[in-house]
């Protein structure tokens, strides 16, 4: 896969201080690539430089095959982006909204029809925007990003605000985008389960650097498993187990997290609880979610600072 973004050494300063340092990201295209980080780390200005609205303080930001420095304009007119929460005319229908966007970006009125039906808000071509879900109007803020076919989607937490069958909404449509246009999206988020759920690719900032690229799959290759344990008496088999030298936690009233487990160490582990007559109703041998490894990565990240 060849890239649509490639930031080399970039390093962006606000006055004397520095917020992105050093940086080096490749996203490849077609890939659906989150861009991770807790609040304040950089993301949006990282967004903001990529779409054009940020000059840098050193370094290269190659997208699409174009050196932003030099001449964004030929990038910009291939991409698709939502920045910040989309400004939508409440009294206008989505069709008169996108009319708009098409003479704005200097196409066929005829792209919106496929727009709306890719976002699937094309059987409600009269209803006000005002009267719009907030799920609806961040369908439309995306039909919108979407006018002219972009190659690159650019988008900063696209699901910032939603209800949990929005989120749901803009997953579906995310997951389906390069297969159906082709393009490659890049967006960043906060809610890890939904990344999960969603993202070829991943990047995780942390004060201004990047402490992993990658994809997905070579983090739940690489996680090892931890055992959930569903218990009747969580006392005594957390003594047990802790005097057995288990890494052993508590999680939730009868359950205790096992860590480190491979599934030989777990059937062993099995037969050593029956023999010491201790109960147990589950168990459950699982690869940490994203939200474990982001925390394990943090905790890393935090010790070596
Ligand atoms: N225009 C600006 N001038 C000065 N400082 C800024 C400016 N924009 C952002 N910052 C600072 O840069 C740092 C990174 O901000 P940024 O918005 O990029 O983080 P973020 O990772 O997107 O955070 P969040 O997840 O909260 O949106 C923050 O400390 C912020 O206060």
């Amino acid at each position: 896969m060849s890239a649509a973004i490639q930031l080399a050494h970039l390093s962006k300063n606000f006055g004397t201080r520095p917020v992105l340092k050093d940086i080096n990201l490749t996203v490849p295209k077609g890939s659906l690539f989150a861009f991770l980080g807790n609040n304040g780390q950089g993301k949006s200005t990282t967004i903001r430089i990529i779409t054009g609205l940020y000059r840098i303080t050193s370094g290269k930001v190659t997208v699409l095959g174009q050196d932003m420095q030099k001449n964004p304009i030929p990038a910009l007119a291939r991409m698709g982006c939502l920045v910040d929460s989309p400004s939508l005319y409440n009294h206008m229908t989505a069709q008169e909204f996108l009319k708009i966007g098409c003479v704005v970006k200097d196409i066929p009125y005829q792209d919106i029809d496929r727009v709306l039906a890719i976002v699937n808000l094309h059987t409600e071509p009269r209803l006000k925007i005002a009267l719009y879900s907030l799920g609806m109007r961040q369908r439309l803020a995306l039909a919108h990003a979407l006018l002219g076919n972009p190659e690159l989607l650019v988008l900063d937490e696209p699901t910032n605000g939603l209800d949990p069958e929005g989120i749901k909404e803009i997953r579906e449509l995310l997951v389906s985008l390069p297969e159906k246009t082709g393009c490659t999206v890049f967006f960043s988020s906060h809610q890890l389960e939904e990344v999960e759920k969603t993202a070829s690719h991943l990047a995780l900032l942390d004060q201004g650097t990047i402490l992993f690229q990658g994809e997905l799959e070579e983090i739940r290759a690489a996680g090892r498993s931890a055992l959930r344990l569903d218990v009747t008496d969580v006392e005594k088999t957390f003594a047990f187990l802790s005097q057995s030298s288990y890494q052993v936690s508590h999680y939730g009233d009868h359950r205790l997290l096992v860590d480190n487990m491979t599934r030989e160490e777990a059937s062993a582990l099995y037969r050593q609880l029956v023999a010491a007559d201790i109960d147990f109703y589950q168990a459950i041998l699982e690869k940490p979610s994203l939200e474990e490894w982001f925390s394990q990565q943090m905790a890393t990240s935090r010790n070596k600072a």
